[in-house]
């Protein structure tokens, strides 16, 4: 998917994919609970989610690719959205659109976007649900730049933060690199 000459379908599949693996660490240690089940045998004990849905929350647009592949692990999963872009000069986020289900507070919020650049985004979209009560917060990304993993755990030291590749560094457009260029234009064929 770094590839260039990807295509946005190849592109699309490869970051669902890679979010569905990472969902089986990001829910590793999510709180469960006992529940009996009755099989064609006898009655087996075995463990489902405890407490209130999880929440999904993409960052838009790029965080959208990586919501099916996540849902494939957890399927009662609950979405909310958080739509961000970049200020092409300055590099800051600007929130547009914040929809979230009831009850953050007794919920794991799991929020996903697949580049962690300078961590404007994701620390503005944390900022964005700490306000609404959430204090479950896992961050999930494809590829990441020192630069944003360095800012992300300084502004929330409580969140932790799923990455599947660590890059070198940012280069003087805000890019990671190498990387994979605009997630967001890659995905749905934009520009
Ligand atoms: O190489 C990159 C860098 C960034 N993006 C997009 O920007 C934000 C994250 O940037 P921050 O500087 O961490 O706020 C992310 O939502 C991507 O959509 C990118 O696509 N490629
Ligand atoms: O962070 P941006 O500006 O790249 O937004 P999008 O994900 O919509 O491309
Ligand atoms: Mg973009």
């Amino acid at each position: 998917m770094r590839d260039e000459n990807c295509g946005t379908r190849e592109f699309r599949q490869c970051v669902n994919e890679i979010a569905a693996l990472m969902a089986y660490e990001v829910s590793r240690d999510m709180p469960t609970e006992d529940v009996q089940v009755k099989t064609p045998i006898k009655v087996a004990t075995t463990k489902r989610l405890a407490g209130k849905k999880v929440v999904i929350v993409p960052i838009l647009r790029a965080g959208l690719g990586m919501v099916d592949g996540i849902l494939d692990l957890i399927p009662a999963a609950k979405v909310g959205h958080v739509g961000m872009y970049r200020d092409e000069k300055t590099f800051k986020p600007h929130e547009y659109f914040v929809k979230m289900p009831e009850d953050l507070e007794s919920r794991e919020m799991i929020v996903v976007d697949p580049m962690l650049a300078t961590g404007g985004s994701a620390i503005m979209a944390v900022d964005a649900l700490k306000k609404r009560g959430a204090r479950s917060i896992r961050f999930v990304c494809l590829v990441s730049a020192p630069e944003g993993i360095k800012a992300l755990q300084e502004a929330h030291p409580d969140i932790d933060i799923y990455t599947a590749a660590l890059d070198e560094c940012l280069d003087e457009n805000g890019y990671i690199v190498p990387g994979l260029g605009d997630a967001g234009d890659r995905l749905f064929g934009t520009k």
